[in-house]
């Protein structure tokens, strides 16, 4: 059977280096190239390194050494956190042992300390109580991430071509979760350790690493490619609800961690940020086009638990080699058992497919009534039926349309006449197929 350690030699990626010292600049065509950079480091690789950030290197290296210190402390003195959150997923502080299935048969495991951290005030109580300068010094090194987030956010915003005050106070007053993964230097039988490939799922990742064992998926040729660090740099990373708010433009980065089998431990603080738990993200208005079209993101709000987010396939990959292709049906699997629904991409249905269709059916839905009502029938096993509906908790009206497909021969010429086009949408070729098409008026 497959394994990590046997796939492909991985190269490194260049990963692109934002000099944040030139946004403070007063210089505007100086802040404007910088803006630039940051449009193409998102749409392009999704990660970038930040440097001349502002935050003290002494602020991170404490940070990292007493996070070091916490995971070296006997289990006894770690056990008041296990018992407040192993339980509870939604828990402000949480310690796990995390093991999940990655390439093939592999099983990845890290240890992983969770904290919600904004506002500080509402949870440093709670956070761990040793060692003794814990909170003091993760305290200061949050508030200065948070403080560059936000600098980071309105430059992103700027990058979209949008106000650089949009969303800014949602994004303030946002969520800052911290994870501190703790990836020891042995693994114990046949366990590996690392970080199974997931993407990020808040606007923005900030992360620094001790150690390599970072890949990120090159979204040019579909390969993993090593991250390293960059000494005095913090990695920022493209999340989903980015993705959702950019209406695409900019795309989540896929990552995994494997840690190379050396004598070191690794290390590193992921800080996740993004708006209010309940807040629902959809793409920006501005950046949807004029006739309304969205790409195929769902809104989602940030409130649901971190491993329970949309999960996103990219079907491209089942016809990849068998290792990449178990990977991809057990996401499948583990989507269908956690999230119950989960998005596909590069599905090979050509976007101007999905676009005519649902253009011809808005045009059928303009037609005058006495045209659709041909097709309205009280039999629900109709082949072609149409009807209205409403429901919901504001009465919403709607009609739809609902249509047999396949075998394409066998109902075509029940389905609607007019539009003229209707008839050459796209037949499903091999499967069992019913369409129904819902309008909100
Ligand atoms: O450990 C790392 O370098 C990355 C961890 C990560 O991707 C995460 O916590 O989401
Ligand atoms: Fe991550």
């Amino acid at each position: 059977m497959s394994s990590i350690s046997d796939h492909n030699p991985i190269h490194a990626m260049k990963v692109p280096i934002i000099d944040l010292s030139h946004l403070s600049r007063q210089d505007f065509y100086e802040k404007s190239l910088v803006i630039k950079e940051i449009h193409e480091a998102c749409q392009n690789s999704g990660v970038f390194h930040v440097i001349n950030h502002g935050i003290p290197k002494s602020v991170i290296d404490e940070a990292l050494e007493v996070n070091q210190k916490f995971f070296d402390l006997p289990g006894i003195m770690k056990e008041e956190i296990l018992e407040l959150g192993s339980r509870d997923p939604f828990s402000p502080v949480k310690l796990a042992r995390f093991q999940h299935s990655a390439l093939g048969s592999d099983l990845l495991q890290r240890d992983v300390l969770r904290l919600q951290a904004y506002p500080f005030e509402d949870f440093v109580d709670i956070w761990p109580k040793h060692p003794a300068d814990y909170r003091e010094k993760m305290g200061r090194y949050t508030a200065e991430i948070k403080k560059l987030a936000i600098q980071v956010f309105v430059a992103i915003m700027e990058s979209l071509n949008l106000d650089a005050t949009y969303l800014k106070e949602n994004f303030d007053k946002g969520m800052q979760l911290v994870a501190t993964n703790s990836y020891p230097s042995k693994s114990i039988s046949d366990i590996k350790i690392g970080t199974p490939p997931h993407t990020d799922f808040g606007i923005i990742t900030i992360l620094v690493q001790t150690a390599p064992g970072l890949q990120v998926m090159d979204n040019l040729d579909g390969t993993w490619k090593d991250a390293p660090k960059l000494e005095g740099s913090l990695q920022v990373f493209v999340g989903d609800l980015l993705e959702v708010l950019s209406n695409g433009m900019y795309k989540s980065v896929m990552h995994q961690v494997i840690v190379p089998s050396t004598n070191k431990t690794r290390m590193s603080i992921a800080s996740f940020h993004s708006f209010e738990f309940d807040e629902i993200v959809e793409p920006a208005k501005k950046l949807v086009d004029e006739e309304g079209v969205k790409s195929a993101h769902c809104s989602m709000g940030s409130s649901t638990d971190y491993n329970m987010l949309m999960p996103i396939i990219d079907l491209s990959l089942l016809q990849k080699d068998h290792q990449t292709r178990s990977l991809v049906i057990s996401q499948i699997r583990e989507s269908c058992r956690t999230a119950g629904i989960f998005a596909v991409i590069n599905h090979g249905i050509p976007e101007t497919i999905a676009e005519e269709a649902l253009t011809v059916n808005k045009n059928f839905f303009n037609l005058p009534l006495k045209i659709k009502e041909e097709f309205f029938s009280p039999d629900m096993y109709k082949p072609v039926k149409y009807g209205t509906n409403q429901g919901g908790a504001h009465g919403i009206l709607w009609e739809y349309l609902k249509l047999y497909s396949h075998p394409f021969e066998t109902f075509v010429d029940l389905w609607p006449k007019s539009p003229p086009d209707y008839r050459n949408v796209t037949d499903c070729d091999n499967i069992e197929c019913v369409w129904i098409v819902n309008y909100l008026r």
